[in-house]
């Protein structure tokens, strides 16, 4: 049977109902789809890659980014349960996300963050993303303008600073939390939540030590304004990384849920008391008060242009301090007592090393305190074995300048993301043998000599020339808290709750951690 020429002519003139309208687009853009479900079966559309990798394999179009989705609340051990599915380095593709290639070998790990290190730098989207919160600080930053800030801060770090004032620091810090939260709990036999007294209590001695301020977070029940806007702007800016969209996704949220507090309101709070503190440091400098702290050393110093720094950039140095002085220890510290909570044994051999050096007389002479800590081998163990378990930096990533082989042969390409996981690399077996998951600071000491692993191996303070600039004092704040706790008290975890981490930039507890304490 054949048309007419002009039947055909007339139903192409006739203006479409929007029923035809809605089937027609619905056609097309299905058969759009079909095609390219069909050419993209198990990976993220476009993803032309022809490097052949171990992977969980996805779905059609769309690649990894429901597993990512269905994992986004405990995305790390997602990330170990791939590792030990798959092998240790492997690489999967999620639509709207970059091309990553994710790793838990030691080897690779050492190589791109120590022996090739000119070779990698922080990802251009990470920049965007924590620009908010961390604008150009030392953890945003590479370059001219990362050099810079090392070379300022490191300058704090030196033994001095360590015997007489970090020490001093850390222990009438923990005069104060004894007087004002810990006996109070102890009389009134009320819970109280462990890691928001560290999360106050680093905050305290870092501000301190960083910026001369006493802050007084220690004597309120509160949580600072300030530390509940960080806080929730850290998640904000982890959820920018790990999820694609991420402006549409915010705008989205300001249209439709305009009930919820914008992330530009958590900035202007931690602006604002970022600002306050280079205000008055300012006007004491003015006032000629000599102060020796970090602060003071970058208000005399130069940027990449070799200009004085301004408000913002201080603002930025202040609050990047703030997440490494703070965050990082706190939660080594609250991880650290619910580890040792749950194992009695530890807790015994680390209070017989307690009670034997930490006589009441070191207690109450921070030199001597310094001097004694340094050979407290198991408590040091314990601190390492805290780490490896619960890292408070659990996953990063970093971006290839230029093409690369790595040491298990993987092929790198120029504009990769390269991701790595501290937390799976703590847990596999593959590296840590078959009790790999279970807490042992016994591990830690090999013919009764301590032993540290390679940055490889053991990345949890990072690797190479990036290395934490404050690893040194991080072990000794947490080795004078742990100590004069356990000293001083016993402690219970409610039961009950559920223990657990918060995705964010960090690893915090997510619910916190409710204890009872006792007097020892
Ligand atoms: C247990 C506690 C700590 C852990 C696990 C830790 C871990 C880390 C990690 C993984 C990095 C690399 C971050 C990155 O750029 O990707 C880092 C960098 C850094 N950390 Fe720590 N940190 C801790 C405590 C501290 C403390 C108390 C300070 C004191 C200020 C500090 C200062 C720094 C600085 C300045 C950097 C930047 C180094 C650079 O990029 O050159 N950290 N830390």
């Amino acid at each position: 049977m054949s048309f007419p020429a002009d039947t055909i002519k007339r139903l192409f003139e006739q203006p479409l109902t929007s029923q035809q309208y809605v089937a027609i687009t619905t056609g097309t853009v299905a058969t759009g789809l079909a095609i390219l479900a069909m050419l993209y079966p198990d990976k993220a559309v476009f993803d032309n890659d022809d490097r052949v990798f171990a992977r969980r394999k996805g779905y059609p179009i769309l690649g990894n980014l429901p597993h990512i989705l269905q994992h986004v609340d405990h995305i790390h051990d997602f990330m170990l349960l791939n590792f030990e599915t798959f092998g240790r380095t492997l690489s999967g593709s999620a639509f709207g996300m970059p091309k990553a290639i994710e790793t838990a070998d030691p080897a690779n790990v050492e190589y791109f963050l120590k022996t090739n290190f000119e070779n990698y730098q922080k990802p251009p989207r990470m920049y965007n993303a924590m620009d908010d919160l961390f604008g150009h600080g030392i953890f945003n930053a590479d370059g001219e303008i990362w050099k810079y800030q090392r070379k300022t801060a490191a300058h704090i770090f030196n033994v001095k600073n360590f015997r007489d004032l970090f020490t001093d620091v850390f222990v009438e810090k923990f005069g104060y939390m004894k007087t004002h939260q810990l006996n109070h709990a102890v009389e009134t036999g009320l819970p109280l939540d462990f890691q928001g007294l560290m999360f106050k209590y680093t905050l305290e001695a870092f501000v301190k030590l960083g910026f001369g301020e006493d802050l007084g977070a220690l004597r309120s029940e509160a949580k600072l304004p300030f530390a509940e806007s960080f806080d929730e702007a850290q998640v904000r800016t982890s959820m920018r990384m790990m999820l694609p969209f991420w402006r549409a996704r915010e705008i989205f949220s300001r249209t439709f849920k305009p009930w919820e507090t914008p992330m530009s309101y958590h900035i202007k709070v931690v602006n604002d008391y970022a600002t306050s503190i280079v205000q008055k440091r300012r006007a004491e400098v003015e006032a000629g008060v000599e102060k020796h702290d970090l602060l003071t050393r970058f208000l005399g110093t130069l940027d990449e242009n070799s200009q004085p720094l301004n408000e913002k950039q201080l603002r930025d140095i202040i609050l990047n301090f703030i997440i490494a002085g703070r965050d990082t220890t706190a939660q080594a510290l609250s991880w650290g007592m619910y580890a040792i909570m749950g194992h009695p044994e530890v807790e015994k051999k680390l209070l017989e090393e307690i009670m034997e050096n930490i006589t009441d007389d070191v207690e109450n002479n921070p030199a001597k305190f310094y001097e004694v800590v340094k050979n407290m081998k198991y408590i040091h163990a314990t601190f390492y074995e805290i780490l490896r378990l619960y890292p408070p930096v659990p996953a990063n990533v970093k971006y290839a300048r230029g093409d690369d082989v790595w040491p298990d042969g993987t092929i790198i390409r120029k504009g990769d993301h390269v991701n790595w996981s501290p937390y799976s690399q703590g847990r596999l077996e593959s590296i840590w043998g078959p009790d790999a998951k279970e807490f042992k600071p016994e591990r830690w000491i090999v013919d009764g000599e301590l032993k540290r692993e390679s940055q490889g191996v053991w990345p949890v303070f990072h690797a190479g020339p990036r290395v934490c600039l404050g690893q040194n004092l991080a072990t000794l704040e947490s080795i004078v808290v742990l100590s004069l706790m356990l000293k001083n008290y016993k402690f219970k975890l409610v039961p009950g709750q559920t223990i657990t981490y918060l995705v964010s930039i960090t690893m915090p507890m997510k619910y916190g951690m409710q204890v009872y304490v006792e007097k020892r």
